[in-house]
């Protein structure tokens, strides 16, 4: 089993949202087509909700690249694996606290296991902007997800 090395991964972009309130509450943009990488640039959204102490992932795309937007409510810990053989930063593990307190976008590019763990005290929701549709054009194609949540024995564990 590869024993991964926490520290930056390479390709992974992490930017800090900025929080406009007002009177009124406040306003966050997700992502920009004139700041992220043409290739990442989204083709669709959704929006999950996550119950507390629950994650989702790990999970890895062979094509797809995902935008996630942690702005609230609850604190998400998100956990990143590197296991592209070709990059200059494989076997980094990458872990942070995004969310309420900390509002921000992380797009993760195909070959990087990625979980997420609300472990904040209420329901909290992510909004993901991946590049590619989930099951294709009408949904008619194999999703492109490889899972590993179920695997006892995989390297992507989410410790505390
Ligand atoms: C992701 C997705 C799911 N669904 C449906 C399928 C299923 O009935 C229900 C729940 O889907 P899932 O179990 O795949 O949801 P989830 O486990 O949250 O899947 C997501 O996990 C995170 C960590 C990621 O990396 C994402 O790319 C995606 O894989 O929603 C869509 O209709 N569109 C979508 O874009």
């Amino acid at each position: 089993m590869i024993d991964y090395t926490d520290g930056e991964i390479h390709d992974v972009v992490v930017k800090e949202l900025r929080k406009f309130s007002d009177r009124r509450g406040w306003l966050i943009e997700i992502y920009r087509s004139d700041e992220l990488p043409e290739a990442y640039l989204p083709t669709m959204s959704y929006i999950s909700e996550t119950l507390p102490g629950v994650a989702r992932g790990p999970h890895e795309h062979v094509d797809q690249t995902d935008t996630f937007g942690f702005v609230g409510p609850s604190t998400f810990r998100l956990y990143l694996w590197d296991r592209r053989e070709d990059s200059p930063t494989a076997g980094r593990r990458m872990i942070m606290e995004v969310g309420e307190e900390k509002p921000a976008a992380v797009t993760i590019p195909p070959g990087v296991v990625h979980a997420y763990k609300n472990v904040g005290p209420k329901p909290g929701w992510v909004i993901n902007c991946p590049n590619r549709l989930y099951a294709g054009e009408g949904k008619k194609e194999p999703v492109d997800e490889i899972r590993h949540e179920d695997d006892p024995e995989s390297p992507f564990q989410l410790v505390d």
